[in-house]
């Protein structure tokens, strides 16, 4: 809870919901009640930010079907091979919906659904995403009235960034036949109220909250290093990026968030902290005890499957593995690995026009001073680290605070002193190597039956 003049936070509230990549959407209604409890009475406006592409499927009574499928769910990346192949190829499906089909977006999990749970999809009437139900909820409204904003719609392979319309015929191949979609309402709309009378905001998807909520501008490039790592900024014009390495969102505002989403971030260091048996503080020591180059270990960090580039069955691999390696050289290599993967995402940015001139390091895994202080370095780039908050849930207050204002701009909150970083002008060389490695056992590896 923010003031809506100035952004200052007076009060918050958290609760978690469960784990895993699906999920039943009432565990996220119980844990917004909890963490709104003494704050949803008191706003005088509220909007929600939520993880991107999750299918929330409905049926005739607006009784949810089946857990939702999340972002993060790899299950359907065969779907997603087989409409691409059905619709032109990659370039048609990025000039029709701003997206190359991967297993995370909207339209493969309901093509899963179609050719998997029969009984499911015949009761199915409507599909949202997390945000759209749970901002449903908070208004009490029903699927028919439902809304979303351009940010999630435009995550869903349904929809177009360019026209700024739906685009039934891919719904339809998706799933056999049409279902009802919420209304795409306005950056700074009204869409309803709360039961207490709070005006509430169309809301958005997680990642164009923190870009709402950084307030990035041009050539400002936010890594956040969550469960995901995403690499995105705001742009006047959408991408269509055939590759698929780029995804081309739409923004909070109005504009484009041109976006590289990965699957494997801060659970990447969370998975080699825990093999070593040791806390966030301990493993950032280890990291830095070690040299650049971890004694020639190289991690491609792809423990869950990846999206970018698309490898769902992907696992990790160590390569360069000697009786010499240490504990510290362990360390360092899943930091190194983790962070390259970001590099790949900066580079593909690049080549879409996104040269970053500064890179805003945030979520959970920014606290780690291994990330902070080799970022730069790998990146090539300096980094800053804006004071630690939570960006999303920034963006979501920031969004109800305009909708209130009835402004046509969203207000200008002061974001407090970042940390600059600059990189290891001492040792660029051995940084390069890093970067070389890395890109070798990548390219190395894509040929490997596992990685396909
Ligand atoms: N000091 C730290 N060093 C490294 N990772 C951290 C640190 N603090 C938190 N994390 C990691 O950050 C992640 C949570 O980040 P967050 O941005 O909240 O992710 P999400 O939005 O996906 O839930 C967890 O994997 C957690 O272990
Ligand atoms: O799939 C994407 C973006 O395309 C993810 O950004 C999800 O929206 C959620 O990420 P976390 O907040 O769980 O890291």
């Amino acid at each position: 809870m923010v003031e809506a003049e100035t952004g200052e936070i007076v009060d918050s509230g958290r609760a978690s919901h469960p784990d895993g990549t699906e999920c039943p959407p009432e565990a996220w209604w119980e844990a917004l009640q909890e963490a709104g409890k003494g704050l949803l009475d008191r706003a005088e406006a509220v909007a929600v930010a939520g993880q991107q592409h999750g299918m929330v499927v409905l049926d005739a009574n607006d009784q949810v079907v089946r857990p939702a499928l999340l972002w993060n769910d790899t299950r359907s990346a065969p779907q997603a091979e087989r409409l691409t192949a059905e619709h032109g190829g990659p370039e048609a499906w990025a000039g029709d919906t701003g997206l190359v089909l991967a297993a995370s977006f909207t339209a493969t999990k309901l093509a899963w659904l179609a050719e998997n749970e029969p009984e499911n999809a015949a009761k199915t009437v409507s599909v949202m995403l997390p945000h759209d139900w749970l901002t449903m909820k908070l208004r009490g409204a029903t699927a028919a009235d439902a809304t979303t904003d351009r940010s999630d719609a435009s995550g869903t392979g349904y929809w177009s960034p360019a026209t700024g319309g739906y685009v039934r015929d891919r719904l339809v191949q998706a799933f056999g036949r049409d279902l009802a979609l919420p209304r795409v309402a306005a950056p700074n709309e009204v869409v309803g109220r709360t039961a207490s009378g709070a005006a509430v905001a169309p809301g958005t998807g997680d990642n164009a909250g923190a870009a709402l909520g950084l307030g990035l501008g041009p050539g400002d490039v936010a890594v956040s290093l969550g469960t995901s790592g995403t690499v995105f900024g705001v742009s006047d014009v959408p991408a269509a990026d055939a590759s698929g390495l780029v995804a081309g969102f739409s923004d909070a505002t109005g504009r484009f968030l041109p976006l590289v989403c990965t699957l494997n971030a801060a659970r990447v260091l969370d998975t080699f902290r825990t093999l070593l048996g040791v806390t966030h503080e301990e493993f950032d020591a280890l990291a830095l005890a070690a040299e650049p180059g971890a004694g020639g270990l190289t991690l491609l960090p792809y423990l869950d499957g990846e999206r970018t580039p698309k490898r769902p069955n992907a696992t990790g691999v160590i390569n360069g593995l000697t009786t010499g390696a240490t504990r510290e050289d362990l360390a360092r290599a899943a930091v190194e690995g983790m962070l390259s993967a970001q590099a790949d995402g900066l580079a593909a940015m690049a080549a879409q026009g996104l040269t970053a001139k500064r890179v805003l390091l945030i979520g959970g895994a920014s606290a780690s001073e291994a990330v902070r202080r080799i970022a730069p370095s790998v990146f090539g780039v300096d980094v800053e680290v804006p004071p630690s908050a939570e960006y999303v849930a920034l963006g979501a207050a920031k969004q109800a605070a305009w909708a209130l204002s009835g402004a046509q701009t969203p207000p200008q909150w002061k974001t407090g002193d970042t940390a600059r970083l600059t990189g290891d002008a001492a040792t660029p060389g051995s940084f390069r190597n890093i970067v070389e490695q890395y890109a070798s056992l990548r390219d190395e590896t894509s040929s490997w039956a596992a990685h396909q």
